[in-house]
């Protein structure tokens, strides 16, 4: 609805995408103005209003550092603090992007685009305009914003975490679905119950389906609930995890772990925004803001034919990722602190001092569990630790992780060295640094996928 009265201006000096813009754009906006020339947005802006602004991140004269997008931005911001700006951004410019939003943009898009998913992303950003511009909103309907993350015990100080933070910041308060990528532990539940409490939607429910788990049996009768009597057990009626959710955010866990049949029965709903119970034949509305996470690589499980490329751009409207422990260093002895903290005053315990071996010993490991396996780590060692200091040897790790970490450093071998453990543990680490995927870790280890694979077999892997 809101898209049919929005007045849209696109300013790009590429003349292909503005006129595949305006195709896609003029029978879904009131108005579209395309411009290529970004000197002449300011007195464009002068003689007329638009709702949003499409703004191209590069211009050819400034050899793609993306500066001149920002400051076309600002320039726009200086003249209506309250003007929408999304950002056209190619592949590789994402840092850019996302000081673009630092510096008031709403949102970007990223070149070549998914049509549906561009309209998805001018939705929100209107119904996100009108949110901000209605003065008769009620207090209480107003977001709940934690004053900062830290409230929301979601810690960071590494330069990757600042920028989720403002990425949460940007997407909570709209009803962009929102895809989290990340390996196990990394905090991708964390940031979905972060963007729902951040949400217009916070009073309502917040519910996970933690689609792992889920059989084919089971998947649509959890997610689109089902009737008295539709299958064996089916004893009294059932609302799905859909109907469930209504009104609040629906937190799609594992999305990378479904079936091509479950994904083909997810899309038809997200797509008519309606469920059929089993065993029913009347379709139910469902209203909810979808939060999806994985730690498989969907896109490259999308060249494989084995996800949905339609199905993606329908969960990414907004994508983040949480990079794994390892890349953030100094999110490592903040969160060991935060931890012990914890772990002290569960066990009446005073607060425990790191000893430096001990930070060093933790910077270096590898935490292929990530935020998770610090945590449980430094759980034990408090329990463990005598007296209120924590040691090296109060951290152990099992053999496994060890070896990970081993190989992460520069090799200081002691006694006769096992060359072929060394390639094992070289081989796991790197698998696990792409997460699973054997063509990129073949790649970085300079072998052939073939002969990747023959060394897996080797090590019984
Ligand atoms: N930045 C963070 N600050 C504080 N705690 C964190 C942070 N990131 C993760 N955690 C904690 O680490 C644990 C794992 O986080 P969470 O369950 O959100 O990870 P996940 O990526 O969803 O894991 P999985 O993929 O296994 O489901 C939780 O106890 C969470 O509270």
């Amino acid at each position: 609805m809101v898209l049919k009265k929005a007045r849209v201006l696109v300013v790009d000096d590429d003349t292909d995408v503005l006129f595949a813009m305006r195709m896609l754009l003029k029978t879904e906006v009131q108005e579209v103005v395309t411009e290529k020339n970004p000197e002449l947005l300011l007195s464009l802006l002068g003689k007329q209003r638009f709702e949003v602004i499409f703004l191209d991140m590069n211009y050819k004269s400034n050899l793609g550092t993306g500066n001149e997008g920002l400051y076309w931005l600002g320039r726009i911001r200086e003249k209506d603090p309250a003007a929408t700006v999304i950002m056209i951004t190619a592949h590789g410019e994402i840092n850019t992007a996302v000081r673009s939003l630092k510096a008031g943009a709403s949102d970007f898009v990223v070149k070549p685009w998914h049509n549906a998913q561009l309209l998805e992303t001018l939705e929100a950003a209107l119904q996100q305009r009108a949110a901000s511009l209605d003065k008769t909103t009620p207090p209480s309907q107003a977001p709940k914003r934690p004053a900062s993350f830290a409230e929301a015990d979601i810690l960071g100080q590494s330069e990757a975490m600042q920028e989720v933070f403002y990425k949460i910041e940007k997407i909570a308060p709209t009803e962009a679905n929102v895809l989290i990528l990340g390996e196990n532990g990394t905090g991708k539940e964390l940031i979905a119950k972060a963007l729902h409490q951040q949400s217009y939607r916070a009073a309502q429910p917040f519910v996970t389906a933690d689609l792992a788990a889920m059989s084919e049996g089971i998947f649509e009768s959890e997610l689109f609930g089902h009737k008295k009597g539709s299958f064996t057990d089916a004893r009294e009626d059932r609302v799905g995890r859909f109907q469930a959710a209504s009104g609040g955010t629906l937190f799609l866990d594992e999305i990378g772990n479904i079936s091509l049949p479950q994904q083909a029965k997810l899309l038809t709903v997200l797509q008519n925004r309606q469920v059929i119970p089993l065993g029913s034949n009347t379709p139910v509305p469902v209203d909810i803001r979808l939060i999806s996470a994985t730690n498989a690589p969907l896109y490259d499980m999308a060249t494989r034919n084995e996800f949905r490329r339609d199905l993606i751009y329908r969960l990414n409207t907004v994508e983040i990722t949480l990079p794994p422990l390892r890349a953030r260093a100094d999110d490592v002895l903040l969160l060991a602190r935060h931890f012990a903290g914890i772990y002290a005053e569960r066990n009446r315990k005073p607060a425990p001092e790191f000893e430096p071996a001990t930070l060093h010993k933790l910077k270096q490991h590898h935490w292929p569990g990530n935020v998770r396996e610090l945590q449980h780590a430094v759980e034990r060692a408090v329990i463990l630790a005598e007296g209120n200091v924590l040691r090296p040897h109060d951290f152990t790790f099992s053999p496994m992780e060890q070896a990970a970490t081993t190989a992460a450093q520069p090799p200081l071998p002691e006694g006769p060295l096992q060359l072929s453990e060394v390639e094992k543990n070289t081989i796991l680490r790197v698998i696990e640094r792409h997460n699973g995927n054997i063509t990129k870790a073949a790649k970085e280890l300079g072998l052939t996928r073939t002969a990747l694979y023959r060394r897996l077999e080797k090590h019984d892997l």
